[in-house]
């Protein structure tokens, strides 16, 4: 007989299921006000017939909405004769109609755009708030540091010259005055892309900087940052580097905002029509006799090419719904090239550059050269795509042959222009104009190269709010397909939507969303993303979930398959029984313990391993559990797992700072990062620290269940849980977390590991 835990166990999970999963619904419409509004019956005791199309999500929403009202609600019956009854304290239909039904009617587009405003001032003003900390004292100065916003006492370690033409500067730790190699970094949160100051340590944090640029690479003893210009300045003293707030992103976002919301500007937009749609006015129609297509990808799935069939015949709008390892990717490419095939222009998209830049390489190795071309700052392009960026291909282009001509012709006049005594006026002021005139010709000469590239191409790969640089502004497109759209915030999103009258989404809204600094703007909606708005307001009617994956062991897949995807998750057979033990150099007699299999929990349970803040910030971390983490990843090693195989990974970046301060050299190449941080990535094995462990059970956000699916997800064969048993176990998310690895994997105390 199931014990009463174990039955309220699978109940939970059901009812979880239920929330969640809404892709195998009947094909889901918005809430109409009107079908629910002929079906209320009488006051007092209100019974509504739910059209067959509300999604569990949406009846989740009206259940929640009743709830606040301080009404009784049930819900009876299924399909098409579902009725929710209220009951208490109602005085009439009209008074639940006007409190519940706007809980499950869709957003409008006027509400999105007067909701979205505020929300980005306040993000921008948060972010800017961040920035400024920097400048204000020297207090500000130090919690700028706490925060990884300023990266302090480096040294210029070089300067070459390389991304076509710009200047890379390397700059590694100072500590000792230089004299030591290769130490590692104070801990900072600057990654590639930020947009930088290089400032002297001993200087003010206003004014002109050093230098100034993009960060290009960073690694544990460096970071190179590409200058906007060559330093003229003495760079021969200690230095720090600080992140700037990146005005422009916000700039284009708010432009995007006002587009949508000004009917005028709307109308002229290739994109316009979507709205209706993805607001809920008209439903998404889809072509009644597809096309037969042949897969370039001859290894697809068979949800997958249900995936990109939809998708094909998708007139508006289609999702493609790709859980962790699912090879949503895989699917956006094959989609682009049938769609590239068939004569249109396509728009590829993502949230962030290493996505672009993966769609990139992806796609180069498919079609002509020239046909894919990526615009952006060469620095926050991967090496392997420079050959596709925009840069590079008008270098290639004939008009900018022409362009060189006019810089050489030039070069010679500035020559002329210096031999000339000063009493020539007549002869400078002459070749002062032929260089002004020769400087027009170059840019005319190299805007037409520009131009000529973009038209060629027939998929132009950006960031979503790198579609509104000066270049690619004026193109549009036959479709616009977004990779990663459910880590992309909404009005990022619509800035490439409005290109194309059609638009794929691919992402999987039960990882983790977008980052949002402020609090505030994120729990009033900014970090809800259009990807999962769209998925409840249609469900199954426009998604196509992928379910196979090619990342994990069954066993690792399972828990995030049951508890999050509906149980419809399966496992490759190239990697459902994949195991430590099969990995080159691995003791396989060794790895044979149960330790060592694909789920493990080290349990911090009575080792007196309790949680702290961090010191000068908000962040939280844990020294035994620490210990812990990295004593398994020895342990690991020494069994003949490479430590760049391994990676550490916990929500909290004050446990990051701290498990790179204590790992030691002997698991050099091991790597440790936020969750967060970690999307999309994947290791042979994982060891997740969770850091909670406090008398009261505060979980803090161990409780998002997507930040805990992304982190279980990320492993490939192995995955230590390393916790608090007891701290964990008071939240019912994560009790069943703890349960699981308990049930099908191997038990540890984390005192058994540091003794
Ligand atoms: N049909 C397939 N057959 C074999 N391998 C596949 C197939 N589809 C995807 N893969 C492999 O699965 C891995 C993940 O694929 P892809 O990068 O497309 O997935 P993704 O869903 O975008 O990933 P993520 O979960 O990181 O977002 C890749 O190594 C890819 O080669």
């Amino acid at each position: 007989m199931p014990s009463d835990a174990s039955k309220k166990k699978a109940q939970a999970k059901k009812e979880a299921a239920a929330r969640r999963h809404t892709t195998g619904a009947s094909p889901a419409g918005p809430v109409q006000r009107k079908e629910v509004e002929s079906t209320v019956a009488a006051p007092q005791a209100l019974k509504v017939l739910l059209p067959a199309c509300v999604t569990p999500k949406q009846r989740a929403t009206l259940h929640e909405a009743a709830e606040a009202l301080g009404l009784s609600h049930t819900s009876l019956g299924d399909q098409d004769s579902r009725r929710l009854t209220l009951a208490r304290g109602l005085e009439s239909a009209a008074e639940v109609q006007e409190a519940i039904i706007p809980a499950c009617r869709p957003v409008t587009l006027d509400q999105f755009v007067q909701q979205t405003g505020p929300l980005l001032e306040l993000e921008q003003a948060a972010e800017v708030g961040q920035a400024r900390e920097a400048v204000a004292d020297a207090q500000g100065l130090q919690h700028a540091q706490g925060r990884g916003r300023v990266v302090p006492n480096l040294r210029c370690s070089g300067l070459e010259a390389g991304l076509l033409g710009r200047t890379l500067m390397s700059l590694v730790s100072n500590k000792g005055g230089g004299t030591v190699a290769a130490q590692p970094l104070p801990p900072h949160k600057l990654s590639p892309h930020d947009l930088v100051e290089v400032r002297p340590s001993k200087g003010p944090s206003e004014g002109a900087p050093l230098a100034s640029g993009v960060v290009y690479r960073v690694r544990d003893d460096v970071i190179v940052v590409a200058l906007d210009e060559s330093p003229d300045a003495d760079l021969d003293v200690p230095m720090r580097l600080h992140k700037l707030a990146n005005e422009v992103t916000y700039n284009r976002l708010k432009a995007t905002l006002q587009t949508l919301g000004q009917a005028s500007a709307l109308q002229d937009a290739p994109g316009a029509p979507l709205t209706d749609v993805l607001f809920g006015v008209r439903q998404p129609r889809f072509l009644e006799n597809p096309r037969p297509w042949k897969a370039v990808n001859t290894g697809l799935d068979a949800s997958q090419c249900a995936a990109v069939s939809r998708a094909l015949t998708a007139q508006d709008v289609a999702l493609i719904h790709g859980p962790p390892g699912t090879g949503k990717t895989t699917a956006v490419v094959e989609l682009t090239l049938q769609e590239v095939a068939r004569g249109s222009k396509v728009l590829a998209v993502a949230a962030s550059n290493i996505a672009v830049d993966n769609l990139v390489e992806r796609l180069g190795a498919q079609l002509p050269r020239g046909q894919v071309v990526r615009p952006g700052h060469p620095a926050r392009l991967h090496p392997s795509v420079l050959a596709h960026s925009l840069e590079a291909a008008v270098m290639r282009a004939d008009s900018s042959s022409l362009a060189r001509d006019c810089r050489a012709d030039i070069k010679a006049a500035n020559a002329r222009l210096l031999k000339l005594g000063r009493k020539d006026f007549a002869e400078r002021r002459a070749l002062r104009a032929e260089v002004r005139a020769l400087a027009k010709e170059e840019r005319r000469r190299q805007q037409h190269a520009v131009g000529e590239v973009l038209s060629r191409a027939r998929v132009v790969c950006a960031t979503l709010t790198g579609v509104l640089a000066r270049d690619v502004a004026p193109l549009t497109f036959d479709l616009v397909v977004v990779d990663e759209a459910a880590q992309a915030l909404e009005i990022a999103t619509w800035a490439a939507l409005l290109k194309a009258p059609r638009a794929v989404l691919a992402g999987d809204h039960l990882q983790l969303p977008p980052t949002i600094i402020s609090d505030q703007a994120a729990s009033q909606g900014l970090a809800r993303t259009l990807f999962e708005r769209v998925h409840q307001l249609f469900g199954g009617a426009v998604a196509s979930m992928l379910t196979v994956q090619y990342r994990m062991h069954a066993s690792i897949m399972a828990w995030a398959s049951e508890e999050l995807y509906g149980g419809l998750l399966t496992a490759h057979p190239s990697v459902a029984a994949r195991s430590l033990q099969d990995l080159p150099g691995v003791d396989p007699a060794a790895a044979a313990s149960p330790d060592y299999g694909p789920v493990a929990l080290i349990d911090t349970a009575g080792c007196d391993m309790e949680e702290a803040g961090q010191e000068g910030g908000d962040s939280r971390l844990n020294e035994g559990e620490a210990q812990a983490a990295l004593a398994h990843a020895a342990r690991l090693v020494a069994l003949g797992v490479p430590a760049a195989d391994i990676g550490i990974i916990t929500p909290y970046s004050a446990q990051v700072s701290l498990l790179r301060e204590r790992c030691p050299d002997g698991l050099k190449g091991l790597e440790i990062a936020t969750v967060d941080g970690f999307q999309g990535r994947e290791k042979a094995a994982v060891i997740i620290s969770a850091v909670r462990c406090n008398p009261k059970g505060e979980v803090g956000f161990l409780s998002d269940d997507r930040r805990m699916n992304v982190a279980v997800t990320r492993a490939q064969r192995h995955v230590a849980l390393v916790c608090d048993s007891e701290t964990l176990n008071r939240h019912g998310f994560l009790q069943r977390l703890v349960g699981y690895f308990e049930q099908h994997g191997a038990y540890l105390s984390a005192a058994e590991l540091i003794q």
